[in-house]
């Protein structure tokens, strides 16, 4: 668990920095006062947390402060953390197995958001729970996404279906759902082409993958996660909502905090669209993939303690 709330303090570490330096070490022990209730009205929409966000946590601490003209940064924090939690109530994704197995999960969305990168970490992350995984290489369409996943997939020992750049993504689905069933794994990751919207023969691409993978099995895909930048911030939601219109998402994963100071865009889009968040990517390497996690979140943001 401490393990956990430290990824998420290091991972969503250029936000934390972003809203430290803003506040002028207010969490480390000054006094309240108006101009410190300025600077953290700054830093909180510098990170992204939008305007209902932020009004939120500085009227809960100005009430605070009006009845304890001695609070202490601290615990204004804390006040801030607890506001954060509880509006992220509910946000948390549980990945849990399809009645019939394998679970399908299909990541998609645009280019470059962090699909291969995020399937190949998952799978790795389930492996390491003791399930079994099967990835399937669906994205034939950028010259190279093939190989970049055979490659995770032989680095962290992952069973793989793929096929060439420019095969029938439909058909690799296909193929590998079966290799999933055959070998008796548990979920079947399938790895998409990064699309714009407004990309048609893309976008029905993925309807297709979806309608071949019901000829297994008519549930499937049981989880369509948008993969998201989360260095977009806000811009993040327009995206999110125009893939969830078109597609149905059942969650998110939002990739790219550590790189980031606008980490607080993940409120805005839970608070929008109300699609779960089952993942967040905080890093390069394999296991910087995390379990979503309201309470280290809402901590971590704030410069607190697990
Ligand atoms: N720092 C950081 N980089 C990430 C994270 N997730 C993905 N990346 C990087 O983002 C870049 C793009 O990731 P990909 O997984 O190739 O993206 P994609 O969505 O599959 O791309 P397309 O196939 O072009 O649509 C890679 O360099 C990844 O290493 C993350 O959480 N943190």
């Amino acid at each position: 668990m401490f393990g956990l709330f430290k990824k998420f303090k290091s991972g969503l570490a250029k936000t934390v920095s972003s809203i430290s330096q803003t506040t002028r070490g207010l969490f480390s022990g000054r006094k309240i006062d108006a101009s410190s209730l300025e600077e953290l009205e700054e830093a909180l929409y510098t990170a992204d947390f939008g305007v209902e966000t932020t009004e939120e946590i500085l009227a809960e601490i100005k009430k605070a402060y009006r009845k304890d003209p001695d609070l202490k940064g601290q615990a204004a924090a804390e006040i801030g953390a607890a506001v954060l939690e509880r509006t992220l109530a509910g946000s948390e994704g549980s990945l849990t197995p399809a009645e019939n197995l394998p679970t399908v999960v299909a990541l998609i969305g645009v280019n470059g958001s962090g699909k291969t990168t995020t399937s190949a970490k998952l799978g790795y992350l389930l492996k390491n729970d003791g399930q079994s995984v099967m990835l399937a290489a669906c994205d034939t369409f950028r010259a190279a996404a093939v190989e970049q996943l055979k490659s995770w997939a032989t680095r962290l020992d992952l069973p793989i279906v793929a096929s060439h750049t420019g095969a029938d993504a439909a058909a690799v689905a296909f193929d590998a759902w079966q290799a999933a069933k055959t070998r008796g794994c548990q979920t079947l990751l399938v790895d998409t082409a990064g699309r714009l919207h407004t990309k048609s023969n893309l976008m029905d691409e993925l309807a297709k993958i979806r309608r071949v993978l019901q000829k297994h099995d008519e549930t499937a895909p049981h989880h369509s996660w948008l993969v998201v930048d989360g260095s977009l911030g806000t811009n993040s939601i327009e995206q999110a909502k125009v893939f969830h219109e078109k597609f149905g998402l059942t969650g998110l994963v939002v990739t790219k905090l550590d790189g980031t100071s606008r980490g607080g865009a993940i409120v805005g889009i839970w608070r929008e669209l109300k699609i779960p968040i089952y993942f967040l990517g905080l890093g390069e390497q394999p296991d910087d993939l995390q379990p979503f996690n309201a309470r280290n979140y809402a901590r971590a943001v704030f410069g607190l303690e697990a």
